[in-house]
This record gives structure tokens, sequence and C-alpha cells, in this order.
């Protein structure tokens, strides 16, 4: 132990050159220099017992001047440059040779060491002995007087360290006790942060527990790498409060530089596998850019993509919203499983048109109007509403004005219309289809945490149209269903609802977006399946079906030029008669609109394509006149059989002659054998009722599909069999239980419809009855087929042919009465596309009457019916019931409307006959109930009772008939106003 050891007066002295020696460190050194290596031999080589050498610190000359240092002044002498753990090489002489009046500076602290190893050696080739020397640093000594033993030093010494007895005294300050602990605390924070990196601190930690803290002090400092001050200073503390505190600032120092230096050491490995990371994959992403040819956008595309994000005009909030993100998307690799959504969303917001919006000229209403009148023909009543509505918008831009819902059947141009309003408005147009929309998530979007999450079509039809206020037509609004995953139509309230709508949420969007500058518009073929919150958010405008006229107009003035442009034609090339356009109207086409009709006209345009493309010999047709110089040329060309593939036509010739030249020979004129080859044989004849009706049993229904009206032939036949009814045609159970309702009516009425001799004869008995409703893949339903039902069943039981000019519709009830039931409109319609004259309707159903276009209804004899009887009254061409003269109906019904109701009071007011447009014109339409039509007047004015003046125009009848005041219900219908009469007076007229 080094306070047990005893310290000679006088000691051999190692030079240790800018090096200190601490007590309880071990150093090897290695002695080279003549004076060490005697030094060595001398005293530890050749001694028996090894004895104790000082090792004294010596400073450089240049490091000179600090510290308290010895100048003995003995000229040369050999200085160790020690290396701790290697070798001292001390070399005086050579130093000597280089500057002998070198003066060495030694310091006048040294440690007493132990030698505890010794190894000697011979350097070749020179021989010159050499000595490793392991010393063990043992106690501090200063040194009294330095003198030369032949080459080396030697000094007088006295003991610095405290002896055992001195320590244990000592030992019993409290400052050192404290002191003491302080150290060993942070002696031990630097093992554990040491232990982390290698594993063989354990050494340490139990020197720790066994030294005393003195020596402890020393042997840590002498591990660390400090300064020749550092350790001069150390070696000069020799109390030991001083030594503990400095060696505990020096280990503090210590732990501290290597946590920082593990931090950085850390960050640094970070940085660089992140940045070798991405140096890897950008090389990766250019080898396949090259690969691709795409390699010309080296540029960060995060980078683009947020560039895009601020151009994108967000507000505020959202913009905040979409750096989030964005720093969330930097923060990911491209691998990551979340990045593509996350860009995709980003990609979303960028490109949403948060401020963008079409520019609107002042609006035009007069262009708006030649907009709409050159785009459709016929809809006045639509357009005006149309133009009504623009109206308002011009006064008041921001109007919230109700969103216009365009319902009828198909191709009666709905969504024409609504692309119309977007030109008129020059406003872009977007439509979005809700047809089978059942999910609520296709308007509103899926939320962002669902796999394949999308925005709703409303987002992504704005995102598709770039700009916030488009009108955006709501097509097939009705064809919306609710199921499981939510009600689509309560998304569309909010859409359609202008408080809400500014804060329209799509969930995968997430944020706001303001859809109050879109103008919504939207297409249904009914109203009925449409929601009724929805339907009150909407103003319905209807659009009934065209009559034959109306689609020929259509057809002449739209459809024929534009197909014939959509096919690189012109009325040069294919002309389409007027009576061919007839043709295909009744025979090929039996629809409400006019897409089939279109259909059918753009297969006429590709055949005659193929008819001139076919012509070959075109060129070769141009007057000499016009082309003299090419034709010698083609003629040449031609004989040698070649191919002409291009003209040269001189500059002089307008294009008028040139296609003059062209035109005579090409124009195809439609004839009905192309009719024929083209679109096939006629689909459709204006015989086909008289046909399958020619049998008794079938009757002529009409219905309601979505399709708009329809006819609708029942049929049924007997044989033998036990009484059952069957019913076939894919019916529901309502038509089910009306066709008993029927049976049992006819059955029950038997006797008096003159089907059996006496009322017990039971018509079943022996026989089955089967009535099948044709076209029976189409699923058909409801009460609206009672009339029809009971009129076969007579015409099967009386074998009595249903009259083939007659179609009926109507509930009937167990007892007979026929009740009114939907869809009139759209049922007269029906009948009238298939040429039938006569349509039996149910009383009650007057009032739909007014909605038929007049125009249809000129043409057409309608019958309400209060009963049964009335039905079969007029469904048979002989009366089946003996019906007593039923001409007692005093009712005029009289519901004008507003405009005619005006006209007609001024006239009243002026007390003349109403004339005028709407009235000179006015279509009479009288309904004689319960009359014979032979027995008809032939000629009668409408008079009111009080109101004499009010005329209507007489209408000439067939038969001549002398009837005398008779009252009778009458509808009189005016072009664009039907005026149903309460109660008039049949004055006759003699012929
Ligand atoms: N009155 C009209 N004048 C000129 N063209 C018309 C008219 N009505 C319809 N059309 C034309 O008929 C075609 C079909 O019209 P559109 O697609 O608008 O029908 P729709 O009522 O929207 O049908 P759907 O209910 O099936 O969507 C269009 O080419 C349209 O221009």
């Amino acid at each position: 132990m080094a306070e047990s050891v005893e310290l000679p007066s006088r000691l051999a002295i190692l030079p240790f050159r800018n090096q200190v020696l601490l007590p309880g460190a071990i150093i090897r050194i290695r002695c080279t220099s003549p004076s060490s290596v005697k030094l060595v031999e001398q005293e530890l080589w050749q001694k028996e017992e090894k004895g104790l050498i000082g090792v004294l610190p010596v400073r450089d000359t240049e490091a000179a001047g600090v510290g308290s240092m010895i100048a003995p002044g003995m000229g040369s002498d050999s200085a160790g440059r020690g290396l701790k753990g290697a070798d001292v090489v001390g070399d005086s002489q050579k130093q000597d040779a280089k500057n002998p009046q070198e003066v060495i500076h030694w310091h006048n602290r040294g440690v007493a060491a132990r030698a505890l190893h010794l190894s000697r050696g011979v350097e070749k080739p020179s021989g010159r002995v050499t000595y490793i020397v392991v010393l063990e640093g043992l106690c501090r000594f200063s040194v009294q007087e330095l003198s030369a033993r032949g080459t080396y030093y030697v000094a007088r010494v006295n003991r610095l360290d405290l002896t055992k007895a001195e320590l244990e005294q000592a030992e019993q300050d409290p400052d050192l006790i404290l002191l003491s602990r302080q150290f060993k605390a942070t002696a031990m924070e630097l093992i554990a942060v040491l232990e982390q990196k290698q594993k063989t601190v354990g050494r340490t930690k139990a020197l720790l527990e066994t030294v005393p803290v003195h020596r402890l002090a020393d042997i840590f400092v002498a591990s660390f790498e400090i300064s020749f001050e550092e350790q001069l200073s150390m070696l000069d503390s020799v109390d030991l409060k001083v030594r503990l505190s400095k060696a505990t600032e020096l280990v503090d120092r210590h732990l501290q530089s290597i946590r920082v230096a593990e931090k950085i050491t850390q960050k640094v490995e970070g940085q660089l596998s992140k940045s070798q990371k991405e140096f890897l994959l950008r090389q990766q992403m250019r080898a396949i850019k090259e690969e691709l040819g795409d390699n010309d956008d080296d540029e960060d595309d995060v980078a683009a993509l947020e560039r895009k994000m601020q151009s994108a005009g967000m507000p505020p909030n959202i913009w905040k919203h979409a750096q989030r993100e964005l720093r969330r998307l930097r923060k990911m690799q491209p691998q990551q499983p979340g990045y593509s959504s996350s860009r995709g969303y980003l990609e979303l917001l960028a490109d949403l048109p948060w401020q963008k919006v079409s520019e609107e000229p002042e609006l035009d209403l007069k262009a708006a109007q030649e907009s709409l009148d050159q785009d459709h023909y016929g809809l006045v009543k639509v357009k005006q509403r149309i133009i009504e509505y623009l109206a308002v918008r011009k006064l008041k831009p921001d109007a919230r004005g109700p969103v216009l819902c365009f319902v009828g059947p198909p191709g009666v141009g709905k969504t024409s219309l609504a692309s119309s309003i977007a030109k008129a408005l020059n406003r872009k147009f977007v439509r979005i289809s809700l047809g089978g929309v059942k999910d609520e998530a296709d308007i509103r979007g899926h939320r962002r945490t669902y796999v394949g999450s999308m925005p709703g079509r409303l987002i992504d039809g704005l995102k598709r149209v770039a700009v916030s206020n488009p009108v955006m037509l709501l097509d097939e609004i009705d064809k919306t269903g609710s199921d499981v995953r939510g009600d689509p139509a309560s998304a569309l309230l909010e859409v359609l609802d202008p408080e809400q709508n500014k804060t329209f949420n799509d969930h995968y969007l997430n944020v706001p977006f303001d859809l109050s500058k879109v103008i919504f518009v939207a297409t249904a073929n009914r109203v009925q399946p449409i929601p009724p919150p929805l339907l009150d958010r909407m103003e319905v405008i209807e659009l009934p079906g065209y009559t034959p006229e109306e689609k020929l107009k259509i057809a002449m003035k739209h459809l024929i030029p534009r197909v014939l442009e959509q096919h690189g034609l012109s009325s040069e090339f294919l002309q389409i008669p007027e009576g061919m356009v007839k043709l295909i109207i009744q025979r090929y086409t039996r629809e409400a609109g006019v897409r089939n009709l279109e259909r059918n006209l753009a297969a006429l345009a590709r055949a005659a394509a193929v008819k001139i493309a076919e012509q070959k010999d075109c060129v070769v047709q141009l007057s000499k006149d016009v082309h003299p110089m090419t034709t010698s040329l083609l003629d040449t060309r031609l004989a040698d059989g070649s191919d002409i593939e291009m003209e040269v036509i001189p500059m002089s010739i307008n294009r008028q002659d040139i296609s003059n030249a062209f035109a005579s020979p090409l124009t195809l004129a439609v004839d009905e054998a192309m009719l024929e080859k083209v679109l096939g044989p006629p689909r459709f004849d204006d015989k086909e009722t008289a046909d399958r009706v020619a049998t008794p049993g079938v009757s002529v229904g009409l219905v309601w599909t979505s399709f708009g009206g329809e006819v609708q032939f029942v049929e049924a036949t007997m044989m033998v069999g036990k009484g059952d009814l069957h019913l076939t045609g894919q019916l529901g159970d309502v038509i089910k239980e009306s066709a008993q309702i029927a049976l049992t009516w006819v059955r029950a009425r038997a006797a008096d419809l003159k089907l059996s001799a006496a009322s017990e004869i039971n018509l079943l008995e022996n026989r089955d009855i089967h009535i099948h409703f044709p076209a029976g893949a189409v699923p058909k339903d409801g009460p609206s087929a009672g009339v029809t039902l009971v009129t076969s069943l007579v015409s099967l039981f009386s074998q009595k042919k249903v009259r083939a000019d007659t179609a009926m519709t109507g509930e009937m009830t167990l007892r007979g009465l026929v009740l009114p039931v939907g869809g009139i409109k759209d049922k007269v319609l029906a009948a009238h596309r298939y040429g039938i004259r006569r349509v039996i309707l149910p009383a009650r159903n007057l009032k739909d009457l007014a909605e038929v276009p007049s125009a249809i209804l000129a043409g057409m004899e309608i019958l309400l019916v209060k009963r049964i009887e009335d039905v079969l009254e007029q469904a048979f061409e002989a009366a089946m019931l003996p019906l007593p003269l039923q001409l007692k109906a005093v009712q005029l019904l009289w519901r004008p409307k507003k405009k005619s109701l005006v006209r007609l009071q001024q006239a009243e007011k002026r007390k003349k006959p109403l004339h005028g447009p709407g009235c000179e014109a006015s279509k009479l339409k009288v309904l004689f109930l319960g009359v014979d039509a032979a027995k008809l007047p032939r000629a009668y004015t409408l008079t009111h009772p009080q109101r004499p003046h009010l005329q209507a125009h007489p209408r000439q009848l067939p038969q001549s008939f002398q009837i005398k005041n008779l009252i009778l219900r009458a509808t009189v219908s005016f072009p664009h106003h039907s005026i149903i009469c309460h109660s008039c007076q049949v004055s006759q007229s003699s012929d």
C-alpha cells in the first residue's frame, strides 16, 4: 500500500517529458537514452532488491514558464518523451547536439515509483541496449535538491502524501466525507455510462468499493486524457480536499464530454443512415424514371404539391389543416402504407376549386332565349320558366332560387335542357348520375379510415370541372334508394339546402366545402319515388312526352342536322325527307321522348356514310369547268389503275362550287326501301291493336311505367277445369287481387250481362280461366287494370270482341265503382302513340286531363266513367247493357287556369263573346255520358246559363240529332289550357 511505503531521502530521477505519473497509475516505458538506460541498469536491473525511483515531469522548452518548475541549470540532460503505456524515449545526446544550450524545466514535484516489470533488449544492428520498464506510481514527493550521478540525476526528496496514521485522522473530516461521496457518485455515473458502451468496466466498479477514495481520485484522473497542466495540478494537489474536488470536477467533465459525444454520434449516425437511405431511394427512382423515359422532373414532387396547394386558394383554416397533413406526408417514406392515401388526399385538396369560378358575363336574356330555342323545339312553358329563373338570377345573382327539377319520360330533353342553362349562364356543366345510388357514402364520400376511401360524387364532380360555380345536374334523382348503407336522399337534402350547403361536409374531405355557388338542377322520370322532403326543396317542371308532330319537328330541326354533323355528313350527302321521318316515328319508335328516333336516324346516317365512302368514283365527277387541270391528270392516273389520294384544287374556285360538284351525284335520299334495309321490318303498326283484339277475351289497358305510359293488353281464355283462375305475366299481389275482384264481379252480374241464362248458373262450371298479361318478362302491379280485366272477362264469356280503338284504365271496387288512378297524362299520351283514339278513364280523373297537351286531346275521345257498366257500354261495339239515355249531367266544371279566367272575366265585363287566339282555336270536347254516339247532336253551341255571352265555337259532329236544352258535362280545351266547365247548356241546332 502506498501509505505504508518508506520513502528514501534520495531517489534516482527518471525524467518524464510532458507527462505525469500519478500515484496508483501504472505505466510502461521504454528507455533508450544512455542516461535513462544507465539509471535503469544501476538502480533497478543490477540491484537484488528493486528499489524506488522518482518520476519527475519535465516540460518541453516551448511549454516552459508555466507552473512551478525547477531549472537546475545543468546543461544537457536526457529527457524522455514518455508515452503512457508505450515507450519513453530519452535521447539527451541528440537534443544536446541540436541545442546544447537548452534548459530543461523540471517540475518540483514528482512521484516515487516501483518497477513491476523489467525487460532488457538489444537494438539491431547498432547493438544498443534498451529497457522496457513497467512502473507503478506510489506517493508524491517534493524535490529539495537535484544533482547528477553520472549520466542521470538524483534528488533529495520529501514525502508529500499522508502516511497511514495521518490519513486515518484526515478521513474524519466531514467535508472530506462529503467530497468523497460526491466524487464516488460522479464516478459511479461515469461507470454506468461506460458500462453501456463496453462491458469491461466491472473491474473499475470493484475498485470503487475497495480502494480508498483519495487514491481513487488519482487513479480515475490518470485514466483520462487530460492536459499536461491539469495533470500537473493534480500532482500538486497534496491536500486531500483539493484533490477530491479537482478529481470530481475532472470526472464530471469527462462524463459530460462522453454524453455530448454520444449525442453527436447518434445524430450523425441517424443523419447518415437517413441521408444514405434517401440517396439510395433517389437513385432507384431515377433508374426507374430513366427506364420509363420519364426523367424530366427531378424536382421534389412533394414540394411541387405544396406549391400547387398554395395556389389553390384554400381558406386559412383549411390551409392550416392541409399543411399539417403535408408535414405528416413529409415524414413518411413512399413505401409506407399510408403514404399514397395521404398524398391522394392532398392532391384532392390542391385540385379542388376553392376560389376558382367561371366568369359570368352580364346575362342577356334575349340571347339565352335564343340559345334555348336553338337547342330545343317546343317546350314553351319549360323554357319560359327557365328564362324566369335566369331573370331572377340576373337581378339578384346570389338569389337562393329553387332547385329546378325536370320530370318526364326518357329522351324528352331533360338533360340537354340543364346543359342549355349552363350554356346560357356561361358556366361549366357537370352531370352527377344518381341512378342506383343506394349508399350515402356515394354522395358524402367514405371516411379516410376505410381502405380505398374516395370523395363523394359531388366533390369528385367539382374536382373534374375545376370551378366552384358550375351548373350541376343531379341526374335521375328519383332512382336513389336507401338500404343498410344509409340514405343518399338525406345527404342530398343537405346539398340542396342553401342554409346548409355553404359548409357541405364530405366525409373523405373532412373539411367543409362551400357548395352555395353551385346551381343545382335535377332530373327524374317520376315524382312519386322522390322522398317528400327532397321534393319540397325543388320546383318540379314536368316535360310530357312529345306528340308525333312535335317529334317530326324536333327531328327535322334538331336531330337530323346534329346526327349528320356527328357522322361527318351534310344535307348535301344525305337527305331524310319528312315522310320518311314520319314513318320512322310511326313504325320504328313508340316512345315518349325522341331518343330512339335519334338512334334510328343515326343508323341511317351510318349506312349512308358507308355508301358514300364506297363511292370511289366520286372525285371523277368534278365538272370540267371546275377542275380542268386535274381531270386529265386523274384520267391518266385512273387509266394506270392507280389510287387517287389527293387532289389539287385551284384557289380561284370557291367552296360552294366544289361541294356542288361533289354533291349532285352523291346525294342520297332515304326512301322506304332504305328504311327497311337499315332499320329492319317495321316494329310497330297501327293495326297492331286491331289484330290483337281480333278474338274475344282481349282488352286494351293503359299502364304506367318509368318509361312513361304504355299500352297493356290483357288476354283471357277458358278451358275445361275445376273453376280455377290462373294468372301469368309476372304479376304483383295487387294486380292478382284485381283479377279476383273482376272475376267475382263478372260472375255476380252474369245474368245482367246476359252471359248466362239465369243468375244461379255458375260461369265457371267445369271451366278454368287463365288471364295473361303479355310482355311476361316485365313485372307488373297496381290496381289500375281493374276495368281492363272485367272487360276482358266479359268479352271472353260473351264472345264479343272489344273495340280495337278503345283503351282503358281504372281501379274497380267489388261493387262496380270505378276509382281514379295515377299517371293519366302519360297513359293518354301512350294511347295516342298507339293510334288509339278512344280512352276510357275514371270520372274522378277528369281534373288530370288538364295536364294533357290540348293538341293530343283534340284528336281523341275521352270517355269518363263512374261505374264499370259505363266502361262496358263504351268498350264494345254494341251496347252490353240496355242503359237509359243519361243526359242529365247539369254540371259545367269551371276550373279555368288563371290567365284564361282573367280573359274570360274581361270578356264578361265587356259583354262580348270571347274571341282571340285562345278561344278561336279552342277545341271543344263534350263528353256525352251514356249517349249512343249515333245519337249525338250534329252541331251544338256551348253556353253558360248565367253567362250567355260566353260561347264556345260550334263543333261539327258527324251525325245529325235533334235535342232540346240538353245539359251536358263538358270539357273545353284551349290550346294552352283546359277549361273544365261546371254547368253548361247545349242548345241544339238543326242541320
Ligand atoms: N325539344 C327538343 N328539341 C330538340 N332536341 C331534343 C328535344 N328533346 C329532346 N331532344 C334531344 O333528345 C336527346 C335526348 O335528350 P336527353 O338526353 O336530354 O333526354 P333526358 O330527358 O335527359 O333522358 P333521360 O331521362 O334518359 O336522361 C338529346 O339529344 C336531346 O337534344
